[in-house]
């Protein structure tokens, strides 16, 4: 039976998925909230939210991901960096899944991945559970209902946690798969419940689409001037360094939190949602993502609450620290209503670095920017990756590197072309440690952050006096308003200032071995700006 608004001559049949005894396409946000309740799928929370568990992944799992290596793509994937599958196990998995499915129901949401309609994907989502159809559908576009009756996928995603895939049969690693076939345009999930695979798959596909007309697509949140969008910044950032927490800035207007494309005009969101994390989410520091937390319809995953209360436990990362909610970009009170910008003004790049080296913030050249995108340098924080517990010292280049099929000078050609064209000033931003490493010193204070980035971003700090940093050779401003000046200098910061300087030294090393495999393909001047 099928229930709800699809193009007639685009259901599932017609997409050769036949045998499901029930389909609702394009159920709104309450109907997939009650259709997962109604299901046992998870319970309704305080302020109409919905809570939910997803068991064993509470986390990505990259080591699962692949792309099916089809003679279309051969030669443009960069597959040391994502595991190829043999067309034929594809098939084999497509087929099992279909027929795993078969007899049950699914739910269709058909939605488009880009802000800008002339660069935006059109996806269908069909989803197993509910849930993850509220989930896709708060984190992506959603089209008019006008719309839904000439809605033609580009891609589909088909999302079966209950299927567990079988290495020997499908050639895979484990019953986990995330498979991304270009020839097809099917993107397969099995074997997990975390709803974030749903969205940073759509990311991986425009990835690998978008540069093909010229879009550079970066990871990265972006927001602007109040009712400036010429205005505009993008703050790069492997999962945790604070690309949700720093774009949600109540003084200026969020564009979104985590993907976005360049185009010759301008920066559009890819999403039409946010992923926040919750773990110690504090309703001083960030009120505007702890409201939507008691918003209709938010999805709140893996959190602890006290059943009595219905009370939200933000401390309790018992079930993992990467614990998150999901709500449409408008639950941000100033978030922009078309998600598009201007070309960036400023670039930040920001980076958690659990060493407790780099500044809170310095002022990149372009070639030093083109040098920290292609080394990207960070931690990766706890839970995000399964097996991941503390953070990690990590290079992931382009900031994202799970979520780049082609070869990071793709990425960095485009970006470098776009920076020398519109002039934008670069910044690298340490969120991370500050006083001392991981173990010793603290987290740097969100308002110290925040404060920074203020000035960076309202032109004061450009302005201000620099050092040249002798291990890193960027510029490190000396002072900057509401913040104490002994932070900007981390060194000062460490009780042991010989500590420093041997721990500096170790990770300019780090620096220097990693970037030795991009030295081939750059240019001098980037050259140039290698530190070490
Ligand atoms: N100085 C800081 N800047 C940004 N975030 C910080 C800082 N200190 C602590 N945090 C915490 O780090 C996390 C950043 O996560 P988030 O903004 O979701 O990152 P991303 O969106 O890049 O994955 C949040 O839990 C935030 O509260
Ligand atoms: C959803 C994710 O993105 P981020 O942590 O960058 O918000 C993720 O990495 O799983
Ligand atoms: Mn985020």
């Amino acid at each position: 039976m099928d229930h709800g608004t699809v193009n007639p001559e685009m259901r599932l049949e017609d997409q050769g998925i036949s045998g499901l005894a029930a389909v609702y396409y394009n159920d709104d946000a309450d109907a997939l909230h009650a259709a997962a309740v109604a299901r046992g799928e998870g319970i309704t929370g305080k302020g109409g939210t919905f809570l939910v568990t997803t068991g064993k992944h509470t986390g990505r799992s990259p080591k699962d991901k692949f792309v099916v290596r089809t003679p279309d793509v051969e030669d443009t994937i960069w597959w040391e960096n994502n595991p190829p599958m043999d067309p034929a196990d594809f098939d084999t998995l497509y087929t099992d899944v279909l027929a795993h499915m078969s007899g049950g129901t699914a739910y269709v949401q058909d939605l488009f991945g880009g802000a800008d309609p002339a660069y935006r994907l059109d996806v269908r989502v069909v989803t197993e559970l509910a849930w993850h159809g509220l989930f896709i559908r708060h984190l992506l576009r959603r089209p008019d209902v006008s719309e839904l009756t000439t809605f033609t996928p580009d891609f589909t995603i088909i999302n079966c946690p209950s299927f567990k895939a079988d290495p020997a049969r499908h050639g895979c690693r484990s019953d986990t798969v995330i498979a991304l076939n270009f020839e097809k345009k099917i993107i397969l999930i099995t074997g997990t419940e975390y709803a974030g695979e749903n969205k940073k798959s759509v990311f991986t596909l425009l990835n690998y689409l978008l540069p093909d007309q010229g879009i550079m697509p970066m990871h990265c949140s972006a927001n602007h001037a109040k009712d400036n969008p010429v205005d505009t910044a993008v703050f790069f950032g492997l999962s945790g360094t604070g690309k949700t927490t720093l774009s949600a800035d109540p003084s200026r207007t969020l564009i979104g939190d985590d993907e976005h494309g360049w185009s010759d005009r301008g920066v559009f969101n890819f999403e039409g949602g946010c992923y926040a994390k919750t773990i110690g989410l504090d309703p001083k520091a960030e009120p505007e993502i702890y409201a939507t937390c008691a918003m209709p319809n938010t999805v709140i995953e893996n959190m602890v609450h006290d059943p009595a209360t219905m009370e939200l436990d933000f401390n309790d990362d018992s079930l993992t620290a990467n614990m998150r909610c999901a709500y449409p970009l408008h639950y941000i009170p100033n978030a922009s209503d078309t998600a598009l910008g201007g070309h960036p003004k400023n670039i930040i790049m920001l980076t958690c670095d659990a060493f407790g080296v780099l500044p809170p913030i310095s002022r990149l050249t372009p070639a030093q920017a083109m040098y920290h995108f292609l080394s990207g340098f960070t931690s990766k924080v706890a839970g995000t990756e399964r097996g991941v517990t503390e953070p990690e010292p990590t290079f992931s280049t382009c900031f994202g590197a799970p979520f780049m099929p082609r070869r990071p000078e793709a990425y960095g050609a485009l970006l470098r072309n776009k920076i020398a064209s519109h002039g934008a000033t670069c910044w690298l931003v340490n969120t991370g440690w500050t006083g001392g490493a991981y173990g010793t010193g603290s987290r740097m204070p969100i308002k110290a952050t925040r404060a920074l980035l203020s000035a960076a971003l309202d032109g004061t700090l450009v302005d201000s006096t620099f050092r040249k940093d002798p291990n890193f050779g960027f510029d490190v401003p000396l002072a900057a308003d509401g913040v104490d000046d002994m932070l900007l200098d981390p060194r000062r910061t460490w009780a042991d200032p010989a500590a420093y300087d041997a721990q500096a030294q170790k990770l300019v090393e780090m620096f220097s071995e990693n970037f030795a495999k991009y030295v081939p393909f750059i240019d001098d001047d980037v050259k140039a700006a290698a530190i070490g």
